[in-house]
């Protein structure tokens, strides 16, 4: 089969997006990874199909499926940016501001005048069963009021948040000496997240500044992770080493990540405002 696709990036993060919205989609897991494939097909971190809203208050339903393994996860917040960016350029709506769905979360977003686009990303959820994370018989550090987990058998703590997606957030002293490449899979296979894990790598800059880089489940390093960011913000102030507007480096480029939780309660929502570019249009034979 030919199949057209659209290749598009969020700070690096790039995607293969699929308009699925005329006609109904249906990939085997097989050729979604071959989709993935940087050497045997186009080569994308996760593959974004566009889909017909569901329900009456959506205007679009999308799904995001990880190019290393082919599996469906729940969120993707540099996709959804180029989701947004996509829908507004191929003329599959006249809005600015879209409601949309993904197997996690209703979200809402914003296309700004500059270009970028904010999301509302929902509130995270610390309860460590639906990050989810096994905490048996673990005891945490508490720093802050926050607990840091501690994984044993690799000799580092991590904060669990979930974004709709699960994230382990470890601060390093160097983002650039962290053990991303070797400790990275450790962490995302670790057999204390039962669905596996992003593993989140964050360097305090100062209190509106970070660096961070992630190691994503079923992607691997990408160059820009956005629930990661999200999960880092959110994790940097309730340690108490972030205030609520933080600027987020990654290789990619800069995430601005809103988090008023510290103020608002817990169940605020967090706002990511970043990049979504469209790099090219193609078609593959599947
Ligand atoms: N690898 C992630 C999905 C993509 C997340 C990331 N690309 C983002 O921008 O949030 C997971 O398995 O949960």
């Amino acid at each position: 089969m030919n199949l057209r696709f659209t290749k598009m990036h969020g700070a690096g993060n790039d995607f293969v997006v699929i308009d699925a919205t005329k006609e109904p989609f249906a990939l085997t897991p097989e050729q979604m990874r071959r989709l993935g494939d940087r050497r045997f097909g186009v080569g994308c971190d996760q593959i974004l199909v566009i889909e017909p809203g569901r329900e009456p208050a959506d205007d679009f339903a999308y799904r995001i499926f990880n190019g290393g393994t082919g599996e469906e996860v729940e969120h993707c917040g540099n996709g959804s940016r180029c989701f947004v960016r996509y829908v507004v350029d191929h003329g599959l709506t006249t809005k600015r501001s879209i409601r949309v769905r993904t197997m996690a979360a209703q979200l809402e977003l914003h296309l700004r005048d500059d270009g970028r686009v904010t999301v509302d990303m929902g509130a995270p959820i610390f309860e460590t069963g639906r990050v989810p994370f096994d905490a048996k018989a673990l005891q945490p550090r508490e720093v802050n009021g926050f607990e840091l987990w501690p994984l044993v058998d690799l000799g580092v703590e991590v904060a669990v948040v979930s974004m709709g997606n699960p994230h382990a957030v470890q601060v390093v002293e160097d983002v650039a000496t962290a053990p991303v490449l070797s400790q990275g899979p450790l962490i995302e296979n670790h057999p204390r997240f039962p669905r596996r894990v992003n593993a989140g790598f964050l360097q305090v800059i100062d209190r509106s500044h970070v660096k961070l880089r992630v190691f994503e489940r079923g992607a691997g390093e990408t160059l820009a992770c956005g629930t990661g960011a999200c999960a880092a913000v959110v994790a940097g102030i309730r340690l108490g080493l972030l205030d609520a507007r933080v600027d987020v480096q990654t290789h990619g480029g800069v995430l601005t990540i809103e988090w008023a939780g510290a103020s608002a309660g817990l169940d605020a929502a967090v706002f990511m405002t970043g990049p979504a570019v469209q790099v090219f249009e193609g078609e593959i034979t599947l």
